[in-house]
């Protein structure tokens, strides 16, 4: 049993039913759920209260990019639903990030987590080109990742392939969030910068956020025991 699990189950289902479904062979203490844009433009705040009520912390993962005005709104909005983490684009840029965590602040303690995605884990380096970065992800990932810890935020998303750098830069405080997590039995699917749990964590991985090899699997709560079972002694 572990006070702080490391696992974040990503709830991409189209309705709340199916999201409550699985919420109900889960258990609180063994992971985290991740409410993305999907089952929140359906289901909505109520299912994020209904899914806190039954003890689990939620990651409310909007991904907000917009003016700083405008996000650092959203951002407290997230605060007043009482979710454990929440994020925002770091390609919003300084002055967004910065007025997110200044609005936070005056939440105390109990503020959530404001976390930045840097480069999605389905992007190589032809869709960086594609958008007119020139960079490698790596050194993109990099660059957005220190501009987010200098803004004063908690920590990033990216991909557990980058942790290792990110953890030497940024130090051991800075979370790192990896999707494009993949058990080696699992499907890729749209996803390109994976690691299998065990790996991610031993490269530097504070949380892993896993969907389908979870949720799609015949039987979902083997699927997450058997993460478990992969991450004993880690
Ligand atoms: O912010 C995220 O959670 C996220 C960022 C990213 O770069 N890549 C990424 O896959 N995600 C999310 O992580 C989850 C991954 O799901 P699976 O690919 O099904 O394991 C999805 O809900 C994505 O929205």
């Amino acid at each position: 049993m572990s006070p702080n699990p490391k696992i974040i189950v990503a709830l991409d289902f189209p309705s709340a039913t199916a999201a409550l479904d699985l919420a109900e062979t889960l258990d609180p203490e063994k992971c985290r759920l991740k409410v993305g844009k999907e089952l929140f433009t359906r289901a909505g705040p109520q299912l994020v209260e209904a899914l806190q009520k039954r003890g689990f912390d939620v990651f409310l993962d909007l991904k907000f990019h917009d003016i700083p005005n405008t996000t650092s709104a959203a951002v407290a909005a997230a605060a007043d639903l009482g979710v454990w983490m929440v994020n925002v684009h770091a390609s919003g840029g300084e002055k967004m990030m910065l007025a997110c965590r200044e609005r936070l602040e005056s939440f105390g303690a109990d503020r959530p987590l404001l976390i930045a995605v840097t480069v999605l884990t389905s992007m190589g380096a032809e869709d960086l080109a594609g958008i007119g970065v020139q960079d490698s992800p790596e050194a993109q990932v990099s660059r957005l990742a220190t501009l987010t810890r200098n803004c004063g935020l908690d920590g990033v998303v990216c991909s557990a392939q980058e942790a290792p750098e990110l953890k030497t830069e940024l130090g051991s405080d800075f979370r790192l969030i990896t999707p494009g997590i993949r058990p080696l039995s699992a499907d890729k699917g749209d996803q390109q910068r994976i690691m299998t749990p065990r790996d991610a964590l031993m490269a530097g991985s504070d949380y892993l956020v896993i969907g389908r090899p979870i949720t799609r699997a015949d039987d979902p709560l083997a699927a997450l025991e058997a993460v478990h079972e992969e991450l004993v002694g880690l």
